[in-house]
C-alpha cells in the first residue's frame, strides 16, 4: 500500500516526518488519501473520491466541512489539548498586559533624551500605574482544555473564578479546581465578572453567543477576551458596547476591519497556538492520527466518527463506514458467509446517526475479498468501504 498526503499550512517537520518513508509521498500533486492542515478554509475544496481522512493540527474544526465528509465517509481528526498551553499562557499574557501598561510604558521610555532620564521617568511613571489582577473576578466560558488551564492557573494568581460550561467533560471536571466556582448561566458569568474569557467551538449553536444582551450585562469596567473564535462575538454589538461605555476593553486573537484602529480594542494575528511547542505537539498528533488510520482503520480523536481500535493480524480488512441502522453487522457477516468467507475478528462502534465496522479476514484472495467489497458496497445503508492490506510497522 502506498499513500499520498497533501498539506495545507506552515506543519511541523517532527509530524510531517512520520510520512518521510517508503509507503507516503507528500505534496507531489497525486490524489491524496490524507490531508493535513492547520486554519486552511475547506469549505469550498471538493474533495476527490481518494480522499480518507483529514487531520486537523489543531483544536477547532470550523475550517472544515464536518457534515459533509461524514457523509462521504472522511474521518475528521483534531489534536485535543495539543495546544491548549500555548493558547492558556497567550490568554494570562493579555490579562497582566490588560492591567498593567507596560508596552505603553516601554515604548515611551525609548524616547526619552537627556541625561536626567532616571528623574523624567520618576516624575513621569504615574501615568503608566495599572491593577492588580488578584481579587478580581474572572469568568471562564468553555471548561475545556484551554478554559480548564485557564480557570486554575488564574485561581493561582489570586483570582476569584467562575466557569460556565454545561458540557463540561468528566475527564476536563476532574481537573478543575474545586475552588473554581460553577456558574449555572452564561448571564451570570457576564454580570458578575471583571473579566470574561471565551473558549468554545465555533459552530452554528454558539455562532455569535456574545451579542448585545450579554454585552449589555457586563460591568462597564469590564475587560472580554476572545482567543476561541471572531464569530462567536458580534462585532457590531461588540463595537456599540465599547462606544456606549458598556464595556471597557475587547482583546482577541481574530483580526476583523471593524475591530481596527480602535483605542479598546486589541487584536493580536492569530497567534495562540503560534509556539513551537504547540506546532510540534499539534503536529505530531494530527499525523499519528491520520497515518494510524490510513495503515489500520483505527480511529482516535475523530471530530465525526468513534473511536475504534482493534490489534490488526490479518492479511486483509475491511473498513465500512455505514449509517446506525438494525441488522447491519447481520448483513455484512451474511454476505461473508455466502462469499465462503471466514470473519476472524470484527468491532463496530456508532456514534449518533453513524457507525463504523472493521472486519478482520483470514482470507488472502484478493479477487475473493474485492467481490466482498462489492457485495457489501451494494448493501443499503453502507457509504463506504475500504480494503485495508495488513503491512509491517515503519
Ligand atoms: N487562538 C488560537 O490559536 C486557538 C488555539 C486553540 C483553540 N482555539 C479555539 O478554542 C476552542 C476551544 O479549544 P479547546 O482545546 O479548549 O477545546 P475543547 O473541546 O477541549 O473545549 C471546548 C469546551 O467548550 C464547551 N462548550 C461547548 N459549547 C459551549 C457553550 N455553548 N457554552 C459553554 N461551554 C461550551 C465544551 O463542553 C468543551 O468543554 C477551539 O474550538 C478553537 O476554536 C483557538
Ligand atoms: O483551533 C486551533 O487549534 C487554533 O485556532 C490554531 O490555529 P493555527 O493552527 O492555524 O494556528
Amino acid at each position: 500500500m502506498s499513500f499520498e498526503i497533501q498539506t495545507y499550512n506552515n506543519i511541523a517537520e517532527e509530524g510531517l516526518k512520520r510520512f518521510r518513508n517508503a509507503t507516503y509521498t507528500i505534496d507531489t500533486g497525486a490524489e491524496p488519501d490524507g490531508i493535513m492542515l492547520r486554519s486552511q478554509n475547506l469549505h469550498e475544496t471538493t474533495f476527490p473520491a481518494s480522499v480518507k481522512g483529514i487531520a486537523r493540527a489543531g483544536a477547532g474544526v470550523n475550517n472544515i466541512p464536518v457534515e459533509s465528509c461524514t457523509s462521504q465517509g472522511i474521518v475528521v481528526f483534531n489534536t485535543p489539548g495539543a495546544n491548549a498551553n500555548a493558547v492558556k499562557e497567550l490568554v494570562l499574557a493579555s490579562l497582566l498586559l490588560s492591567v498593567r501598561p507596560i508596552l505603553k510604558g516601554a515604548t515611551w521610555v525609548q524616547t526619552l533624551t537627556g541625561t536626567d532620564i532616571d528623574k523624567q521617568v520618576e516624575k513621569e511613571k504615574k501615568q503608566f500605574s495599572g491593577f492588580e489582577l488578584e481579587g478580581k473576578k474572572l469568568g471562564v466560558v468553555g471548561l475545556g482544555a484551554i478554559g480548564a488551564m485557564i480557570a486554575n492557573d488564574a485561581y493561582r494568581l489570586g483570582m476569584d473564578v467562575v466557569g460556565y460550561d454545561p458540557f463540561v467533560s468528566v475527564d476536563t471536571a476532574w481537573n478543575i479546581s474545586r475552588r473554581v466556582r460553577r456558574a449555572l448561566t452564561l448571564d451570570e458569568v457576564f454580570r458578575e465578572c471583571d473579566f470574561i474569557t471565551i473558549h468554545v467551538p465555533l459552530n452554528d449553536k454558539t455562532r455569535h453567543l456574545i451579542s448585545t444582551k450579554e454585552l449589555q450585562l457586563m460591568k462597564n469596567n469590564a475587560t472580554l477576551l476572545n482567543f476561541a473564535r471572531g464569530e462567536l462575538v458580534d462585532n457590531q454589538a461588540l463595537v456599540e458596547g465599547i462606544n456606549n461605555q458598556t464595556i471597557k476593553e475587547y482583546i482577541t486573537d481574530f483580526a476583523s476591519e471593524e475591530l481596527l484602529h480602535h483605542p479598546q480594542i486589541t487584536v493580536l494575528p492569530h497567534l495562540g497556538a503560534s509556539t513551537s511547542e504547540a506546532e510540534i505537539n499539534c503536529a505530531k498528533s494530527a499525523s499519528r492520527n491520520l497515518k494510524l488510520f490510513l495503515e489500520t482503520g483505527n480511529i482516535q480523536h475523530s471530530v465525526n466518527f468513534p473511536a475504534v481500535e482493534l490489534a490488526f493480524h490479518s492479511p486483509y480488512r475491511l473498513a465500512i463506514f455505514h449509517k446506525n441502522v438494525p441488522n447491519m453487522l447481520g448483513a455484512i457477516s451474511s454476505t461473508a458467509a455466502d462469499l465462503g468467507m471466514n470473519i476472524d475478528n470484527l468491532i463496530n462502534r456508532s456514534r449518533d446517526e453513524i457507525a463504523y465496522t472493521l472486519l478482520d479476514l483470514s482470507e488472502t484472495d484478493i479477487t475473493k475479498i474485492n467481490a466482498l467489497q462489492t457485495a457489501v458496497s451494494a448493501l443499503n445503508d453502507v457509504i463506504r468501504i475500504r480494503i485495508i492490506k495488513h503491512q509491517e510497522e515503519n
